[in-house]
């Protein structure tokens, strides 16, 4: 019997009865990723899978790179506590679940293709350019905190891109709007960490929850104009969703396009659903493209000569020209590699889960139906696959494939398996784009192993300061 019984991962330190694990969480609300950080060291230490209880409901954490590749593909589904995200992102694709998502998914990937991501080039390298002019005006007074600086550079470049809003209207998502998902993020965390208000009846007496209520109900108000402006914009030039000629033809249409013409041609998309799915893409967006933004130049100003190498390969390709090409960035060669090592070694995105729906039987152990898998993608990225230096950043790592870890799965800083992140080509190419134009603009400086990091849904820097100095 003992031989055959299906066996559960080890119960973490700290369990007690009826509670489970919930005192700890809300124990360290305050400090959740000193806490979490040291929780999935201690995991990937001890065999990389634990279960923890949230009052009945069973959550395993697992940083096993098999394992994890095997539930991600086998559970498409997100855990309930992903709809605590409901009131800001709708049944948007990061929230949707089953058949749904399966449908949506592939409705809304050619709007993410790399014909698409071609058109867009020019207008992220003339925001990249808007970016750098902004910063020049703060570079000589000392540290300056650049978060609103990249934001707005990420909100431009999306209103410029998927949405396809004119010049004039490239502020129609503005500061405002990134607060409040700054505030809604703070407020999810929150309610994560205090197991209580888990229960959406509980949740519903709290004053957090008719603050999300009115942050969330003002965003998604700011998408019906720009959805009507880019309505009236394509009628106005005698254009039909079908052939706006300076998107790419047939199905392959930025987002905002695409979703009116599935709207409006096929019948497919409600206006909730083009609301909710805008939404999701601007957020989504903002707030990781920025928060990776800001994490890469702290890096790139506590590592002078890396970014030395970063500005002299730039110089190399660029030599006295200003705009970038599409085979530019292919040679940009070392800069991925900056980048790829920055988000293996200071996850944006450290944790993400799965609704468990069958029992999955692994070579170890057997996940029970009805519990929820986090993902460790913190403990993947830290996994001993990649070496003695696994904690090491050393973005040589990424020049020489035959060095890297054989298994995939080990790197996920986009997410893993199919519901991995639909704006991975879209941010990487923002990213280069942006950090072309600001390194060989400006000298950084910056010590980011004094920096305290804050966890809500994403990982960011608290009160990250930069030094700028203009290069001769
Ligand atoms: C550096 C930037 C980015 C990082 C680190 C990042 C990271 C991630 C991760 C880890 C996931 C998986 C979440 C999960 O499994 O629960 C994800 C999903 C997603 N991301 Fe991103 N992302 C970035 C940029 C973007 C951009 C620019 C967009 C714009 C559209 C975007 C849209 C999405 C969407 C819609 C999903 C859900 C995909 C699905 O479930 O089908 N992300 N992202």
């Amino acid at each position: 019997y003992c031989w055959w019984k299906p066996r559960s991962p080890p119960t973490y330190p700290g369990q007690l009865p009826i509670i489970g694990h919930s005192h700890i969480l809300f124990k360290h609300r305050n400090d959740i990723w000193v806490y979490f950080s040291k929780v999935v060291e201690y995991i990937s230490e001890n065999g990389g899978f634990f279960q923890f209880r949230v009052g009945p409901h069973i959550m395993y954490v697992v940083d096993d790179p098999e394992s994890v590749g095997i539930i991600a593909n086998t559970c498409l589904d997100k855990p309930y506590f992903y709809n605590f995200m409901d009131d800001l992102l709708g049944n948007g694709l990061i929230t949707l679940n089953g058949e749904m998502w399966k449908i949506h998914h592939k409705l809304l990937n050619p709007a993410f293709s790399q014909h698409v991501l071609n058109t867009y080039l020019n207008e992220m390298d003339a925001q990249a350019q808007n970016l750098v002019s902004q910063l020049t005006t703060v570079a000589k007074k000392g540290p300056v905190n650049i978060t609103e600086f990249l934001g707005q550079f990420v909100l431009r470049t999306v209103c410029r891109t998927s949405l396809r809003l004119e010049v004039k209207d490239q502020d129609m998502i503005d500061n405002e709007y990134a607060k409040a998902i700054e505030e809604i993020e703070a407020i999810i965390i929150r309610r994560v960490l205090n197991p209580i208000l888990h229960f959406p009846f509980l949740f519903k007496l709290t004053a957090m929850y008719k603050r999300q209520i009115k942050l969330s109900h003002n965003n998604k108000k700011l998408m019906d104009p720009i959805i009507h402006k880019r309505k009236s914009d394509l009628i106005a030039t005698k254009r039909t969703v079908n052939d706006n000629d300076d998107s790419v033809p047939g199905k392959f249409k930025p987002a905002l396009d695409l979703l009116l013409h599935l709207s409006d041609e096929q019948y497919v998309l409600s206006d909730d659903e083009i609301r909710a799915h805008l939404n999701t893409f601007v957020a989504a967006s903002f707030d990781t493209t920025s928060a990776a933004l800001q994490t890469i130049l702290l890096v790139l100003g506590s590592y002078p000569e890396i970014q030395e190498r970063v500005y002299n390969e730039i110089q190399d390709i660029f030599k006295n020209r200003d705009r970038l090409t599409k085979h530019d960035i292919t040679k940009l060669v070392y800069l991925d590699a900056v980048i790829k090592e920055v988000l293996r070694m200071y996850n944006i995105v450290p944790l993400i889960a799965r609704q468990i729906d069958t029992d999955i039987v692994l070579p170890k152990y057997t996940l029970r139906a009805g519990s929820s898998c986090i993902m460790s993608i913190y403990g993947l990225h830290r996994h001993s696959s990649w070496g003695p230096d696994a904690k090491q950043f050393k973005p040589e790592r990424w020049l020489n494939p035959a060095t890297l870890p054989t298994n995939p799965n080990v790197y996920a800083a986009f997410g893993i398996g199919k519901r991995m992140c639909i704006g991975k080509q879209y941010a990487m190419l923002s990213m280069k784009t942006s950090l072309v134009h600001t390194v060989r603009k400006f000298h950084i400086s910056a010590d980011i192993s004094t920096l305290k990091w804050e966890y809500a849904v994403t990982l960011k820097a608290k009160a990250p300061l930069i030094n700028l100095t203009l290069r001769s």
